[in-house]
C-alpha cells in the first residue's frame, strides 16, 4: 500500500550479512526518531554492484554500506557515489579492528563510520543525524554538489567536526552574517575561508579584519576609511578595510575585542549596508558578506556591558561552534597524519606514520592551543624524527605537559564553578586512566583492578576520555 505520509526518506543498506541486515531493520523500526509527516524506507542490496544499480534507478537519501563486501569493496562504492552525487551521505560500517579503513573511508568523504557490534541507540542516533544533514544538503544544493570542492586542508572524523562541515555548507548558501565561536587555534579562520570559497561571493576578496589591533585614534579610519583633510596627515582619500571586502567576504576576527564605539558603527554597516568614511558627509553603499569570529563568550561580555547586545543578536543569526580539540579526540590522529604528509613534503623527509604509543600521547594531551599547537608539534616531530615513524619519545619532549592540574589553573579560575569542576575532573580522569593503563602495558583488566573499579566502568571512562586508544 502506498504511504500516506508526505515524505519518504529512503535509506539504501548495502550489507551481505543477514544478521546485520536484521539488526538494521529492527533499529530503524524501533529506535529511529522520525517526524510525523515522514516515512522511512530501507532498501537492501547484498553487493555494491546491486547498490549502484538502485542508486541509478531511484532517489536514495542516505547510504549505509559495509566496508567488506563480496566483489566491489565498500570504499569503491563510496567513491562511485561521491562521483555520482555528493549530496548523499554515506555511512560506512565495519568491525572494530579496522581503524585504518575508517580513516580511509572518512578521507574518501564518508559521512560517518560505525563499528560492529552495534549498539542500537547509537546506531539510530547516527542514522538520524545523517538523515537531517542529507535534507539540508538536498535543500541547499539542488544540483551543484558534484562540483563543490572539498573543504581544502580541513580534516576530521568526529561527529562534532561533521556538524561543523554541515554548518559550513548551510552558511555558504545564505547571505546572513555568520559567527564562528571557538578557542584559539580551532580553525575559525579556515572555516570562514571555506564558507567564502563555497559562497556566491567566492570570486570576490576575502578581507581579514583583525579587531585586536585597533587603537583608539586610528580605528575609525582603518575600518571605514577617511577623506582627504579629515585630520592632520590625511593627505589623500583612503579606503577602509571594510570597503576592501566589497563584492566578497569581510572576516572580522576576534570581534569581541572591537571597541564599543566601533561596535555601534559596525552595527549600522550590518543593518543598512553603508559605511561613512571619517571626514565625509556622505555614506556609501557596501555590499559584502560578513563573517565574525570570537574565542570569548560574547554573552558574558554583553552582561558586562562590554559588547552591544543588538550587535550580538545581529551576529548570532548563524552561529557555528567549533569544539576544542580535547573534545573531539577522534580527530587528533587524522589531523596529525595530515600534517605529517604536509611537513614530510616540505622538508623532503620520509616519515611514514605515527607509532601507536605516540598516538596515545597525542590523544591524552589537552591541547590548549588546539589544532595550531598540534600542527607545531608535528612540524617539529617530523623535523626531529630519525626513523620512518614518529615515536612516543619524539612527541613527549614536545608536549608542554605541566604538573597534573597545574596547566588548568589559569584556565579554570575564570569559569563558573560547575564548568570549572567539570573541566578539572575531566582532565583528572584522562590522566588517571592513562597512568593506570601505561603502568599495566594497556591491560584494561589489571588497570581496572588496581583502580578498584569494575572493568566495564573503567572501560566506559576510557571510551569517554581516551577515545583513540587501540583497546577501546
Ligand atoms: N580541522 C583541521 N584540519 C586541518 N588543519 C586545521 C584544522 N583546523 C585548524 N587547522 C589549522 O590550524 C591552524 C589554526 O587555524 P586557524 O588560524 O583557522 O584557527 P583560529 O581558530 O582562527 O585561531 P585564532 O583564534 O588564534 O585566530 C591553521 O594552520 C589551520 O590551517
Amino acid at each position: 500500500m502506498p504511504s500516506l505520509k508526505e515524505k519518504t526518506f529512503t535509506i539504501l543498506l548495502v550489507e551481505d550479512n543477514g544478521g546485520d541486515v536484521e539488526m538494521f531493520l529492527r533499529t530503524v523500526e524501533d529506535e529511529l526518531p522520525r517526524r510525523e509527516d515522514e516515512d522511512v524506507e530501507l532498501v537492501i542490496a547484498a553487493r555494491a554492484e546491486g547498490g549502484l544499480k538502485i542508486l541509478q534507478e531511484r532517489r536514495i537519501d542516505l547510504v549505509i554500506s559495509d566496508v567488506r563486501l563480496p566483489g566491489m569493496s565498500g570504499i569503491e562504492l563510496l567513491q562511485r557515489i561521491q562521483a555520482m552525487d555528493r549530496r548523499i551521505p554515506v555511512i560506512m560500517v565495519s568491525w572494530v579492528d579496522t581503524v585504518d579503513i575508517a580513516v580511509e573511508a572518512m578521507r574518501c568523504g564518508a559521512f560517518d563510520y560505525i563499528t560492529k557490534p552495534f549498539e542500537k541507540l547509537d546506531l539510530a542516533a547516527r542514522i538520524h543525524r545523517a538523515m537531517r544533514i542529507s535534507e539540508i544538503l538536498y535543500r541547499y544544493e539542488p544540483d551543484r554538489r558534484t562540483e563543490a570542492p572539498p573543504v581544502a586542508d580541513f580534516v576530521g572524523v568526529s561527529p562534532a567536526f561533521q556538524n561543523v562541515l554541515a554548518m559550513i555548507e548551510a552558511a555558504a548558501q545564505v547571505h546572513s552574517t555568520a559567527l564562528i565561536i571557538g578557542e584559539t587555534g580551532t580553525g575559525k579562520e579556515l572555516i570562514a575561508r571555506a564558507i567564502h570559497e563555497r559562497s556566491e561571493q567566492r570570486n570576490g576578496p576575502f578581507q581579514v579584519v583583525d579587531c585586536t589591533t585597533f587603537t583608539e585614534g586610528t580605528a575609525d579610519s582603518e575600518l571605514f576609511g577617511h577623506v582627504r583633510g579629515a585630520f592632520t596627515g590625511a593627505v589623500a582619500d583612503k579606503l577602509g578595510l571594510i570597503e576592501h571586502g566589497v563584492g566578497g567576504t569581510v572576516f572580522l576576527d576576534e570581534i569581541g575585542d572591537l571597541p564599543l564605539a566601533l561596535q555601534t558603527k559596525l552595527l549600522r554597516v550590518l543593518e543598512v549596508g553603508e559605511v561613512r568614511a571619517v571626514g565625509s558627509v556622505q555614506s556609501k553603499k557596501v555590499s559584502a558578506r560578513f563573517i565574525a569570529a570570537t574565542n570569548q563568550e560574547l554573552t558574558e561580555k554583553v552582561k558586562r556591558n562590554e559588547f552591544r547586545k543588538d550587535l550580538f543578536f545581529r551576529l548570532n543569526v548563524m552561529a557555528i561552534r567549533v569544539p576544542p580539540l580535547r573534545e573531539r579526540t577522534e580527530d587528533i590522529p587524522l589531523i596529525a597524519r595530515h600534517f605529517i604528509a604536509r611537513y614530510t613534503k616540505e622538508f623532503g623527509k620520509y616519515v611514514d606514520n605515527l607509532h601507536p604509543s605516540a598516538v596515545t600521547e597525542l590523544v591524552a594531551y589537552p591541547w590548549p592551543g588546539n589544532v595550531r599547537e598540534l600542527r607545531n608539534v608535528i612540524e617539529r616531530a617530523v623535523m626531529l624524527c630519525k626513523g620512518d615513524r614518529i615515536s612516543r619519545n619524539d612527541v613527549l619532549g614536545l608536549l608542554q605537559f605541566t604538573d597534573p592540574g597545574q596547566g588548568l589553573q589559569e584556565d579554570y579560575l575564570s569559569l563558573p564553578y560547575a564548568k570549572a569542576k567539570e573541566k578539572v575532573l575531566e582532565e583528572f580522569s584522562r590522566r588517571y586512566i592513562k597512568a593506570k593503563l601505561d603502568h599495566h602495558q594497556g591491560n584494561v583488566t589489571h588497570a581496572a583492578n588496581e583502580a578498584g573499579l569494575p572493568r566495564s566502568y573503567f572501560h566506559e571512562i576510557m571510551r569517554r576520555y581516551l577515545k583513540d586508544r587501540d583497546e577501546v
